[in-house]
């Protein structure tokens, strides 16, 4: 039952951490000021507002002497407290204020009257402070509303916490519990975050309520396995009452938020075991070494440990495979610097088995692999990917007339001086070189053309860009981007090309690391722009399947829109938000209702576009063909 704790429908787990923005009093006594920190606690991105209530008629002893008996502390205490008590009639209001707000309402009651003003109050869970943990009359009262709550441990001793827990796990309702250092603020080396594992194991959902100085120590908390976490919340640490110098002003609850989202994210395991990431896999392509041929290696030769070595980049067997290759005849006629690759181990090299597929097909190369393509088959395309520098040669010596039905070629991503393609940059003198840099795309795709005399067309795949690099862009200026394209590309001159501005997902890799994309990724606004400047689009059905993940659209849905407004398609599956380049069906699209719909366009043209598909001559390229054929038949 305790394992079903959630507030407001928001169940707090690893990498959904539930963050409380506890206004408390900090709000001196003032309606309109607690209103103000409700909206603070919004716009920080809070998840939920606390508030604190007492009677103070019942609340504390009555004594023959009146407050004058009581400790100095004590005395003090009441005085403040009193002064800054809203009525149970504001605390109505601010409830509503709160509904209104969009956000979840919590409420500490600090004595049994209150408890009984909040059954009143809707609230969405209720919460025993520290100073009441070792309590159980009052945690019973509060259990009796039937909401989560929440119980926090600070001053207390440990057999009192592991009591008091054992208690609430009677109580019949779902609960957390808070580790927390009762002062204000509390000392960084008093507040012991360690105990936050110690907690874990007397209940399995717990937070931490933090009084210290600044955010570090409570991010650090949600590391440690806290899913809740509290704050106090204040437009002034200078403030008089005593919360305020334990509390974060608007700006550093936002920077709370934003770190503890961080931690969010970074924490969990996305699988059993640790393999490289989508960015990792780029990286490790580009930046390790792998086996390759020290010499020619002729076909049937037994390779020896003198034939190999070991080089970037890493895109063969990784080194340690060196010796499984020793001792093995060679499958194929092996060059000088050839990657050693799984073919080579297995004895045997991947085919493609002819299909018949309801629309075009072709496989993307390069210009030094074209010719040995040639050889193997005989598609309706190809499309050439081009390095910037590939731009500058001349296709004679690479390229043979082939009796295609369509030429394709991708633009560069990447330019001189590490400058990726953006033909709508903030940057004049950026946006030019971009410019400028589609002209000699276009260039080399005219001289593509001759070889490819029975094109209907030549097809330039091109990432236009519109990315950022630390958060994504407002509506408004994904509106300027997209009015910025269309002026761009009016002015340009594409000859017998056509442009097909390729989708791309919401987290686009630049040079090894994570990107924001804006423009030519809402399936919604592709279409709109493809309308709107007469274009037709490159559809990359694994960066689609991402931003459906990401933003919850319907892929097949999204798909219907789009096929209308597309002339070539990019296919691979993908998985979540990052998986990008998934052999078809390992990933999240369901091929067999998908396809179908494409086969209704018979004019579109595809590639196979799976992560590495060319390596291993072409293994990935092959499955990916093999499983859409027997789709088809
Ligand atoms: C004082 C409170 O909590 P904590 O003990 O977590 O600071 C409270 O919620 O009112």
């Amino acid at each position: 039952m305790t394992t079903q704790f959630q507030i407001g429908g928001i169940r707090p787990a690893k990498g959904r951490t539930f963050v409380i923005a506890e206004i408390g009093n900090n709000h001196n006594g003032s309606l309109e000021l607690a209103k103000q920190l409700v909206d603070v606690a919004r716009e920080a991105g809070a998840d939920c507002v606390k508030f604190q209530i007492r009677d103070f008629a019942s609340l504390y002893r009555k004594t023959p002497g009146g407050a004058a008996s009581e400790d100095l502390g004590v005395e003090y205490v009441k005085d403040l407290l009193a002064k800054v008590e809203l009525t149970v009639a504001q605390h109505r209001e601010l409830r509503a204020y709160v509904a209104q707000s969009g956000l979840l309402y919590m409420c500490t009651p600090w004595d049994e009257a209150s408890v009984e003003t909040l059954r009143g109050f809707e609230v969405d869970a209720v919460k025993a402070a520290s100073a009441d943990l070792f309590n159980p009359y009052l945690i019973e009262r509060i259990a009796s509303l039937g909401k989560p709550f929440v119980l926090s441990t600070g001053m207390s001793y440990q057999h009192e916490i592991a009591r008091a827990v054992a208690h609430a796990k009677t109580l019949g309702v779902p609960f957390a519990i808070l580790h927390c250092n009762s002062a204000y603020p509390a000392p960084d080396r008093d507040i012991q975050l360690e105990f936050i594992p110690k907690l874990a194991d007397l209940h399995d959902v717990v937070g931490y309520s933090g009084h210290e100085r600044g955010t570090a120590i409570s991010i650090a908390a949600v590391a440690l396995g806290a899913v809740i976490i509290e704050r106090h919340l204040t437009l002034d640490r200078m403030m008089e009452g005593p919360d305020h110098p334990a509390s974060l002003e608007p700006d550093e609850f936002r920077r709370l938020v934003e770190g503890v989202r961080q931690v969010d994210e970074a924490l969990p395991l996305r699988s059993d075991s640790r393999a490289p990431t989508q960015g990792e896999m780029l990286n490790r392509e580009n930046l390790s070494k792998s086996v390759v041929a020290r010499r020619a290696i002729a076909k049937g030769a037994i390779i020896s440990a003198g034939d190999l070595t070991v080089a970037s980049p890493g895109q063969g067997l990784a080194p340690y495979r060196l010796p499984d290759l020793v001792g093995r005849p060679a499958i194929r006629e092996i060059h000088q610097g050839d990657f050693m690759v799984e073919a080579d181990l297995r004895g045997e090299v991947a085919a493609y088995e002819p299909h018949k597929l309801p629309i075009l097909w072709g496989v993307p190369v390069r210009y030094h692999d074209f010719l040995a393509y040639t050889d193997r088959i005989a598609p309706d395309l190809y499309e050439f990917h081009h390095s910037y520098r590939d731009l500058g040669l001349d296709p004679k010596s690479f390229v043979k007339p082939v009796d295609c039905g369509r030429l394709v070629v991708h633009a560069p991503e990447l330019f001189e001086n590490s400058e990726l393609l953006d033909l709508v940059s903030d940057d004049l003198g950026y946006r030019q070189r971009s410019i400028d840099n589609m002209k000699r795309v276009i260039a080399a795709t005219e001289s593509l053309r001759p070889y490819f005399p029975q094109a209907d067309s030549a097809l330039i795949v091109t990432n236009v860009g519109g990315f950022s690099m630390d958060a994504p862009v407002s509506a408004d200026k994904r509106r300027e981007y997209y009015d910025r394209f269309a002026e761009v590309i009016a002015k340009i001159d594409f000859g017998s090309t056509e442009l097909i501005p390729q989708n791309m997902a919401p987290f686009p890799w630049h040079f090894g690391g994570q990107r924001y994309q804006n423009i030519f990724m809402y399936p919604d606004e592709l279409v709109a722009a493809a309308k709107a400047n007469k274009l037709r689009l490159c559809l990359d059905l694994s960066h689609l399947s991402m931003t459906c993940s990401h933003f919850g659209f319907d892929f097949q849905h999204e798909l219907a829109k789009l096929l209308p407004v597309t002339a070539h398609l990019h296919i691979a599956d993908a998985k979540g938000l990052n998986g990008e380049g998934v052999d078809l069906g390992e990933g999240d699209i369901d091929w067999r209702a998908v396809w179908p719909l494409i086969a209704a366009y018979p004019d579109l043209s595809f590639i196979p576009e799976v992560w590495q598909g060319h390596k291993n001559f072409g293994a990935g390229f092959w499955k990916a063909l093999n499983y859409l054929g027997r789709l088809a038949a």
